[in-house]
């Protein structure tokens, strides 16, 4: 098994085409553990958030996957974990939610994050004034809310503008998450990174090299904590900035192709 040496951890350099980084899954399954997020990375990007299409084939792929992991398979995605179960039916895959705010590990343990009051009229707020412009949708994700403006990319900054006002009002228990036309709150104390760590920690997670494949800023804390455990860190799409991932594949359709080969 042989990679690229990277210069310096942490350091973020752009990604070259590696799409053999995912051959050591099935030279060496007993090794690695698998950390996959959602939109962009197995689904293309879709029109709003509920547009998405799961190929039929894909859940069936991954359970293949997962068997030769050992289960060692991990969702990691902005999405609340009970939108993920229905994507993926018949299968509950361990999950981390909301960014890494919750988690469902591979007992079926979940944890939850709190949704305060002030929170919940937060969003209610929010979709009362942003929600009213045309184009722009608002998420309830429950402790978390995503304020979408691809349909109405001319309101970037205005979305931006009062999501930073809102952020203010929430407090520092908040952070503002930016990604692909969207600019979310979420809870501070969380991170893709953090989730994938606590996987790691536990069966059938614990012992193995960590494989995180991701598309955007959000997953560069996977990226980081993968690259810093011994492992791989895979980057879908061309990267609009620098990225810490060691190898990119150039789509979601590519990576589905690849993931149904090692299923194989
Ligand atoms: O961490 P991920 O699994 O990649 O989730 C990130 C966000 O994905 C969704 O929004 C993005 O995908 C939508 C559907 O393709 C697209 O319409 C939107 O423009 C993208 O930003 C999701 O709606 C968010 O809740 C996730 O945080
Ligand atoms: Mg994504």
């Amino acid at each position: 098994m042989t990679y690229e040496e990277q210069p310096e951890q942490g350091e973020a350099q752009p990604a070259p085409p590696n799409e053999p980084a995912l051959s050591a899954l099935s030279l060496y399954p007993q090794e690695w553990a698998l950390f996959l997020d959602i939109d962009g990375t197995l689904l293309d990007l879709a029109e709003t958030p509920e547009a998405i299409v799961v190929p039929p084939s894909l859940p069936f792929a991954l359970q293949a996957l997962s068997r030769q992991l050992d289960g060692a398979l991990a969702l990691v995605t902005g999405r609340a974990v009970a939108f993920v179960d229905p994507l993926f039916a018949p299968f509950h895959f361990p999950v981390a939610g909301l960014h890494g705010a919750e988690r469902r590990d591979a007992a079926g343990r979940l944890r939850r994050a709190l949704i305060p009051p002030a929170f919940q009229e937060m969003k209610r707020v929010i979709a009362q004034e942003v929600g009213a412009w045309p184009g722009v949708l608002v998420e309830d994700k429950g402790a978390a809310v995503a304020v979408h403006y691809r349909l109405a990319p001319e309101r970037e900054g205005d979305v931006a503008e009062a999501m930073q006002r809102y952020l203010q009002e929430a407090g520092p228990d908040w952070i503002l998450q930016h990604g692909k036309l969207v600019v979310e709150i979420c809870p501070a104390h969380a991170s893709k990174g953090h989730a994938v760590e606590a996987f790691l920690g536990e069966p059938p997670f614990s012992g193995r090299r960590p494989l995180a494949i991701g598309d955007d800023v959000t997953d560069e804390t996977m990226f980081g904590v993968a690259n810093r455990l011994g492992g791989q860190s895979v980057r879908v799409g061309t990267p609009s900035g620098k990225t810490l991932a060691r190898a990119s594949i150039p789509s979601p359709a590519r990576l589905r192709e690849i993931l149904a080969a090692l299923a194989k």
